[in-house]
C-alpha cells in the first residue's frame, strides 16, 4: 500500500517522516487552506520522499509551470479531462468525490474518461475541496478499488484505518487525521497507522 502524508508545513515533520515507511508527502498550494505553503518552501526542499503539489484553483498554465517542482500534482478542484490532457499523465493525481455521483455506473464512466490522463485517482469525502476531516462514506464504489488505481482520503486516522484496510485501496492519504492541529503532523498518529498497516502485511508496494 502506498502511503501519502499531506498538508506538510514544517521541515521538522519531513525529517521524521523520512525515517518512516512513507512514500509521498503533499503540499497544499491553496490560499484558503490552513495548511497552505508557498512554492519557495518546496523549492528549497531536499528530501528522498516524492512530493505532491495539491492544487484547487490554479489554471492549466500555472500547473504546467509548477509541475517540474513536484513528482505529482493533485487536482483537488473542478478540473475536467481537457485540462488533464494538457498535463503529463504520469504525474497527475485526479481527485474524485464519490458522493457527487447518483450511482456507481456514473462514477465508473467518469473514471474511464479520465483514466488515460492520470496516474492515480484520489477518492475524497464530501462533494468538494478537502482537508475538512470528514470521513469518506463507503458505497458501491468500493468494488472499483480492484480495477482502478485509487487512493482513499478523508479523515483517515488511527481509529478508522481498520475499515479502510479491509477494502484494500492502492494507497491512502493521511492529512487532518494525523495532526495535532492543522499543518502540524503527529509522529505518534502516523506511527500508529504504519504499525497497523505492517501488522496487516499491507506495506508491500
Ligand atoms: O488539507 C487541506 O487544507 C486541503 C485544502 C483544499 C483541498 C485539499 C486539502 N487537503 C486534501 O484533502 C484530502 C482529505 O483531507 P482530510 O483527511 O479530510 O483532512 C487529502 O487528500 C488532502 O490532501
Amino acid at each position: 500500500m502506498i502511503v501519502k502524508v499531506c498538508g506538510i508545513t514544517r521541515l521538522s515533520d519531513i525529517k521524521w517522516l523520512e525515517k518512516m515507511e512513507i512514500d509521498l508527502i503533499g503540499f497544499i498550494l491553496y490560499s484558503k487552506s490552513p495548511r497552505k505553503v508557498e512554492l519557495e518552501f518546496v523549492d528549497n526542499l531536499c528530501t528522498k520522499l516524492k512530493k505532491v503539489g495539491v492544487v484547487v484553483d490554479k489554471g492549466v498554465h500555472e500547473i504546467q509551470n509548477i509541475m517540474n517542482k513536484f513528482d505529482f500534482v493533485q487536482l483537488h478542484g473542478d478540473y475536467d479531462f481537457e485540462l488533464c490532457k494538457e498535463l503529463e499523465a504520469e504525474k497527475v493525481i485526479k481527485v474524485v468525490w464519490p458522493e457527487r455521483y447518483d450511482n456507481v455506473s456514473l462514477l465508473k464512466k467518469e473514471l474511464d474518461i479520465f483514466l488515460p490522463f492520470v496516474k492515480y485517482f484520489l477518492f475524497d469525502a464530501g462533494k468538494s475541496l478537502g482537508g475538512h476531516g470528514r470521513i469518506i462514506e463507503f458505497g458501491e464504489w468500493i468494488k472499483l478499488l480492484k480495477d482502478y488505481p485509487i487512493f482513499l482520503a478523508g479523515g483517515i486516522n488511527p481509529h478508522n484505518l481498520g475499515k479502510i484496510l479491509e477494502i484494500g485501496p492502492l494507497g491512502i492519504d493521511l492529512n487532518s487525521g494525523v495532526e495535532s492541529r492543522p499543518g502540524i503532523k503527529s509522529k505518534e498518529k502516523v506511527s500508529s497507522i504504519l504499525k497497523q498497516i505492517n501488522f496487516k502485511g499491507e506495506k508491500n508496494d
